[in-house]
């Protein structure tokens, strides 16, 4: 059974618009709910159409004067920033905790992971330099003709981010977009919003200008679409699931989109691979806060004459996972809501009526989903293609190098994929083969760390995040030509 520890206090939360926190004129809340104590936590505020209006008006304005300040000067804010989200990281973390429903100890990290995201974003921004290009390099062209080449803020981003990294996910496009010269209209995910209001309230004691940041909460159905088509925005930053970034992208017209959406990451186990590192590897990509991140290990590969031993093996690991409430720091903990539960649950019994074999697990406590491992899943089966988002380990048995990758690549997602082997050549074989951004040897999948390229192709997104990339993606090169009479 979860045992809850905490008492809690419910708190009606403001918006942020133009440095101030303020009711909105909907006199409308929305409640948010713990996922593990199941009880209403606080209410955050249900923002007009009128609203997100005056908040992106104000972010035009200010963003003029603050793409005027210095370099130097913009780091100080962040860099302050940073400071107080580590003031606050205990504060930070126990709301994370509560809303979210992530482990303490894991919730602190997510705060201390976002200040140093903060520091190296600015200290990498200070690193970037633009270039100069001489005319006379085409045919024809003249020395006389010099192009200087610097990169210059987009405006106004639109930040959008999901509810499992309630503080980070939203820093790494708060943070580029600011030191890069831009205003920001951050949307947190409904559930963590309140985790990215106590983040903006660290932003607001580094006392940046007012409006260059506005935090607005409402209901998806009266500003989604809304905020996305709206002509004060010109750059969109989404981070989230693949339905929501492709309904996105179809309504944002003629502006600028990094879309990091879902995953389907599979864990290639070849015949020669260390097992037991592998399977270390895959328990702890897999079931971490229950699975519920964009870059989990969402399915096995294995060579079928190996997949007996692999089995046992990531049984044993997984008969070691603490379950229950993240107060207890356990690593599996409920699922984000009811609804995520009963489609995992689905996968399970969709699998399981088609011929899988449960290994371990298939046990359900509310939205608690007990570790599963599936074994000999097909690919008739739903489990097979989906993205679970929840605890749930699909092993597919292959019997060739090649199949493997035939079944890596035939997924709609294409965030990452893990390999597992002794054989350095067979490895790259591999990874040149499989169609994700990244490839992991030897490793969970996994993002960070966070100024590594982060890239999703086919649908699991569009552009790239990782520091330099993002800073890059909220720029735009800007060409001046000096034409000199030599
Ligand atoms: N690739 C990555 O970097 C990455 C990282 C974390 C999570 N994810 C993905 O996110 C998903 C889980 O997160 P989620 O459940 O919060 O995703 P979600 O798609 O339900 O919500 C993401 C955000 O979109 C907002 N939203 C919903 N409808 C909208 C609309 N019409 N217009 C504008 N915004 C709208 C939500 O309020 C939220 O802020 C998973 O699929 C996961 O793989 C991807």
């Amino acid at each position: 059974m979860l045992a809850s520890v905490s008492a809690i206090k419910v708190t009606d939360y403001k918006f942020y618009v133009n440095g101030q926190w303020k009711e909105s004129q909907s006199g409308q809340t929305i409640d948010i709910r713990s996922p593990y104590l199941y009880e209403v936590m606080g209410r955050v505020q249900a923002i007009t159409k009128e609203e997100v209006d005056e908040a992106i008006g104000f972010a035009r304005g200010a963003q003029i004067e603050w793409a005027e300040t210095s370099l130097q000067e913009r780091a100080k804010y962040l860099y302050k920033w940073a400071d107080e989200l580590v003031n606050m990281q205990d504060e930070i973390a126990e709301i994370i905790m509560t809303e979210v429903g992530k482990g303490l100890k894991d919730a602190k990290n997510e705060v201390v992971r976002t200040a140093d995201f903060i520091r190296y974003t600015v200290e990498e921004a200070l690193h970037m330099h633009g270039e100069s290009m001489k005319g006379d390099s085409f045919p024809g062209g003249s020395k006389s003709k010099i192009a200087m080449i610097e990169r210059v803020p987009l405006g106004v981003v639109l930040a959008i981010s999901p509810f499992n990294y309630p503080v980070n996910l939203s820093a790494a496009k708060l943070a580029p977009a600011l030191i890069a010269g831009n205003a920001v209209i951050f949307k947190p995910a409904t559930q963590g919003a309140i985790s990215g209001i106590k983040m903006i309230e660290a932003l607001h004691k580094a006392e940046f200008p007012k409006g260059l940041v506005n935090l607005i909460t409402g209901r998806g159905s009266v500003i989604g679409d809304y905020l996305v088509e709206h002509k004060g925005i010109d750059m969109i930053s989404f981070t989230g699931g693949t339905n929501t970034g492709a309904h996105l992208a179809k309504k944002a017209a003629m502006i600028p989109l990094v879309l990091e959406l879902g995953g389907k990451d599979p864990g290639i186990v070849r015949e020669d691979a260390d097992l037991v590192e592998a399977a270390k590897q895959i328990i702890s990509g897999a079931f971490s806060y229950s699975g519920q991140r964009c870059t989990a290990i969402k399915r096995v590969l294995v060579h079928e004459s190996i997949a007996d031993e692999l089995v046992g093996i990531l049984k044993g690991e997984i008969e070691k996972l603490a379950v229950g409430s993240p107060e207890e720091g356990n690593t599996v903990v409920p699922l984000i809501d009811d609804q995520s539960a009963d489609f995992v649950q689905g996968l399970i019994d969709d699998a399981i009526e088609r011929g899988a074999t449960v290994v371990i697990g298939n046990k359900r406590e509310r939205n608690l989903i007990y570790p599963t491992l599936l074994d000999h899943v097909t690919e008739d089966m739903s489990a097979a293609w989906e993205e679970p988002f929840g605890p749930v380990l699909p092993v597919i048995r292959v019997s060739s190098d090649e199949e493997a990758i035939n079944i890596a690549n035939k997924s709609e997602f294409g965030l990452q994929a893990s390999v597992f082997t002794k054989d350095i050549n067979k490895a790259f074989a591999i990874a040149n083969k499989i169609e994700t951004g990244s490839v992991q040897i030897n490793g969970r999948t996994e993002r960070g760390p966070d100024h590594f390229p982060f890239i999703g192709v086919k649908g699991s997104g569009m552009g790239a995040q990782g520091i330099r990339r993002s800073i890059e993606s909220m720029t735009r090169e800007k060409v001046t030509v000096l034409n000199l009479s030599l």
